[in-house]
Formats: C-alpha cells, structure tokens, sequence
C-alpha cells in the first residue's frame, strides 16, 4: 500500500498541475469549458469542423481558444481578428502545425502547403513565386482560352459540368506545368491525382494516426510501426505521378514550367524529387479548387436566378451576340465582377479555412497566444458575418458593386500563390457560361441551399445535383462552335506563345 506521503505528494501534484492549466487559461481567448489532460478532445468534430467551430464563435466572440489533447487552438470568426493576426502579424503567424502522418511520413516533408515556415519554405516559395506572379499570370490567357472555349463547346453535348469543369482546370495547370493537356478527363495522370488526393486527405484527417498525437512512437521498431509501411507506400505512388510528369514534360517542345523550374537559380542545390513535388503539388492544388468554385457558381444560378439576367443584359451591352467574352472585356464587365466576388463569399471551398501556426509567443487586446497554437481562420464564420453582410445566405452580386471584398485567399506569408491564375480562370469562365447558356435546374425548382447539400471534407463542395446547360440562342451556339473549331489546340504552340508574351513584357524565362 502506498505510504499517506507518497498520496499527498501526488495529490499535491494534482492540485498544482490543475492550478496551473487554470492559471495559463485564464490568460487564453475564451471556449467551452475544458477537461484535465484532454482538454476538449472529446468535442473535437471529426468532420464538418466548421460547424461546431461556428456554434462556439457564436458562443465566445470572434477569438475562441480550445485543447485538442495537448494542442492550442485558436480559431479567429471575423476578418478584422484575421487581418490583424494574419496579416499584420505575419512573421509570427506564417507557420503550420505539424503533421507527422501527412507531411513527415507521406509527403517526407516536401509538400508545400505543409511546410513550417523557415529558410527551407523560402527557397521553395521563392522558385515557385516567378511563376505564378500576376505578370507571369496574365501570360497564361492563351491556354485559359482554348480550355474554356473546349468547356463551352462538350456542354453542347453533355450536362456533365463537374467532369467538364475539372477537365477545364486540370488541362490549365497541366499545361502549363507539363506541357500537355487533359483532352478527355480520363487520362491516367488525373486518375492517379485524385488517387493520391484521397491518400493524403486520409492521412492527414485529424485523429486518425496514433502518431499524429505521439511523434516519439515513430522511435518504436518496424512491426509496431504498421503506418510507416502505408505512408511509404502513398508517398510512392505520389512520387512515382511527380517524376513521370516531370520526366515526360523536359522531353516537350516548347516552354513549361517543369523546365523553368529545372534552370531556376533556387533549384540548383535540389533533387529532381524535391522539384517534381513542387510542381506535382502546384498542379493538384489547381485543379479540384477551380473545379469546386465553379460548380458553387452552377448551384448560385439555380438557388438565386435572379441574378443572372443582370449579368447577361451586361455581358449583351459589352460584348454583343457575335463572338466570346474576352479577358480584355473583363474591366468593362463590373456586375460580372461582383457575380465572382459574391462566389467567394457565398460559399468557400475550405470553410474550415487552412489552419496556420504561430512561430513564437503573442498577446492580443489582453489575450495570450502561445507559440506553436493551430490558428484557424474560419471562413464560413466571416463570410456570414452579420455585420458586414446583409441577408447573408443569399447569393447577391450587388453588395460587391464598387466595393473590394476582404480577402478569401488567406493570410500573410501563406496567401494562395496561385490566386491570378485562379481569377482568370473563374473570371472569363463565368463570363463565357453566362453569354453563353442559360442554366437550369431540371426539374425548374430552385434547390434549397443548407449545410447537408456540401461535403463535409477538407476542402467542401456541393454534393452531386443536376443542372441543364441551354445555349442562349442559335446565334450563341453558332459562336461557340466557331470559337472552338478556330482555336489552336497545340499547346505548344500556345505555350510558345506565352512565353513570347513573358518576354515581350520584360520577364525573364528561365528556360
Ligand atoms: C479558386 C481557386 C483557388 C482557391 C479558392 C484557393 C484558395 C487557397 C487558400 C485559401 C489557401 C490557403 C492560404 C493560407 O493558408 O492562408 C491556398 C493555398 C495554396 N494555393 Fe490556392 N486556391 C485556388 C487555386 C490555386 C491554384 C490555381 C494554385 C496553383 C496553380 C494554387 C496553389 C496554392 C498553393 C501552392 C498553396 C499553399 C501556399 C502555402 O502554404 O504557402 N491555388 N489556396
């Protein structure tokens, strides 16, 4: 039996650990009540977390603290707490956690959107920051003008718009990035992408690795280790889709960002792995974002289609029923503008936001925020702000008339790269769909829009519903089918193009 001194002793303990954790909360944003050791663990949503981190920014304010078994959270509800943080902060809040399953194990470190942010992000950022800024984007309209012109043209034959749109944003980046372009949606290329997709979404789904919460059990010998075996056998695979790209696009004619980034001065002292990932995860995070912004688009027409007339009354003063919107029409077109803001704010495609991390300790308006705490900027919460946003459910391009939205590409050092590319895109899209088609729900209801019509993942789409692509007229369907047949379809061509363009606006192609 244990002495009485020993059970005082450990009570004592106790006592002064509980004090403690009191004493370090007292000091932390507000959150629901919290457990010893666990902390609100057992609160943590496995899935959907923007809706229980809604309830308690509802509950606690803008700034809610919780304790995921040892982890600090902190989720900001409001764009002023975001910029404040995020933004203005930037050099204390430009970190990520750490993801021991999906980063160290899966990805050995070398994906992007994981990396703490350090030297070793930098350099990465850097080699990729050339070309992606919004010069080097803008060169890019020739490819984002035949994929969209190729995406008004199968709509004449098929309401399959999600394949459609996927095809559209997975021949862009892959274009660019390969030199080669996705004709058909099938290629094993994007089949092996959405394979490996759904391997890190697993992987990095919180709670279901044991070594995600216990790093130090990676120590322990290969028998006990089983996931190190799955890990290896994803980052295979992955690595495998990365270099077999990379190896087949250095064999192309023309330019291509594979071979820029093999002549970068930032990728001399790095493995041909090391630059097939960079261009690997570049090329994945601008497919399924794209794709998932325009089928929130096709649900805006038949949930809100009121809207759509103005658009297309402005779209037939602009551009007339002869040819295509252009990208140069695009500044003459400020309802077309508002209708893609509204997009954004309407739904986001990650409204649980992409969590950030803090490198070193913070006050805020009398609140502690511990180094190494998970900041999670919670975009469905801000972009229902009832503050800033009337009627906020509702699908209302005019609220964006003459006004800039806040930020919905993230925050400080950890912005989207990959943001101008993103807005040509959805911008001549949109345009094209809406001077092209009328669409429409199926059965001429208008959907009811609510949380239980998305995916509840990482990143949030409308699940599966029906829509009907009508062109506008004869006269709009001659022109789209004239566009297309007059198009140049080789990409290198195209991709020659572009280049030119780079040059003809003083950059420097490195290859
Ligand atoms: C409509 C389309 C897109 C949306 C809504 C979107 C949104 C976002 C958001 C919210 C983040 C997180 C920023 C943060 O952590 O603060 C992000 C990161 C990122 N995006 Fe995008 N994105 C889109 C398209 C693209 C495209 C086309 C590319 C590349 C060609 C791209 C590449 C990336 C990369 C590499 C990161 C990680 C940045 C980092 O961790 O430093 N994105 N994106």
């Amino acid at each position: 039996m244990a002495s009485p001194t020993v059970i005082l002793g450990v009570v004592l303990l106790f006592v002064l650990y509980f004090l403690n954790q009191k004493r370090r909360q007292a000091k932390l944003p507000p959150g629901p009540p919290r457990l010893p050791i666990i902390g609100n663990l057992h609160q943590a949503p496995a899935d959907a977390a923007w809706l229980t981190f809604q309830k308690w920014v509802e509950q606690y304010g803008p700034l809610v603290s919780v304790d995921f078994g040892g982890t600090n959270v902190i989720i900001i509800g409001d764009y002023d707490t975001a910029r404040d943080l995020l933004d203005k902060r930037a050099n204390i809040y430009s970190s990520r956690p750490r993801m021991v399953m999906a980063q160290e194990l899966t990805c050995r470190g070398m994906h992007i959107m994981f990396r703490p942010f350090g030297e070793e992000f930098l350099l990465h950022q850097r080699l990729e920051a050339t070309v992606l800024s919004p010069r080097a984007s803008a060169c890019y309209t020739p490819v984002q003008d035949l994929e969209s012109k190729v995406l008004l043209k199968n709509l004449l034959s098929t309401n399959n718009f999600p394949k459609q749109y996927e095809r559209f944003t997975a021949s862009v980046v892959y274009s660019l990035t390969y030199g080669f372009r996705i004709v058909t949606g099938d290629e094993w290329q994007l089949q092996t992408a959405h394979e490996v997709l759904k391997n890190l979404t697993y992987a990095g789904q919180v709670g279901a690795w044991i070594v995600d919460a216990l790093p130090f059990l990676n120590y322990l010998p290969g028998p006990l280790t089983p996931w190190k075996k799955q890990a290896d056998k994803w980052h295979n695979l992955e690595t495998n889709l990365h270099m077999t790209n990379m190896r087949d696009a250095l064999k192309k004619d023309g330019w291509n960002w594979s071979k820029d980034f093999k002549n970068a001065k930032e990728a001399q002292g790095l493995t041909d792995i090391e630059i097939a990932w960079d261009l690997g995860i570049l090329c994945d995070a601008g497919v399924e974002t794209t794709n998932v912004t325009l089928q929130i688009f096709t649900l805006a027409c038949l949930a809100f289609p009121e809207w759509v007339p103005k658009a297309q009354k402005e779209l037939d003063e602009v551009v007339g029923s002869e040819r295509l919107p252009d990208f140069d029409d695009l500044e003459n077109l400020p309802y077309l503008q508002a209708v893609v803001e509204e997009n954004f704010r309407w739904r986001h495609i990650v409204p649980a936001g992409i969590p950030h991390a803090t490198s070193q300790d913070d006050y805020y308006k009398g609140y502690w925020i511990p180094k190494g705490s998970t900041i999670v900027p919670l975009f469905s919460a801000m972009r229902k702000d009832q503050k800033l946003f009337d009627s906020p459910l509702d699908f209302r391009p005019e609220r964006w008339l003459g006004k800039n939205q806040p930020s919905n590409w993230g925050y400080g050092r950890r912005v989207c790269p990959g943001r101008f590319i993103a807005m040509n895109s959805v911008r001549v899209v949109i345009a094209r769909l809406l001077w092209a088609y009328d669409i429409r729900s199926k059965d001429g209801k208008r959907p009811l829009v609510d949380e239980s019509i998305f995916t509840t993942g990482f990143v949030s789409a409308p699940k599966p519903f029906e829509a009907v692509f009508q062109p506008r007229s004869e006269q709009h369907k001659k022109v789209v089918e004239h566009s297309f047949d007059v198009a140049e379809k080789n990409v290198s061509v195209l991709l020659s193009e572009v280049r030119k363009r780079q040059v003809s606006v003083g950059l420097n192609p490195r290859a």
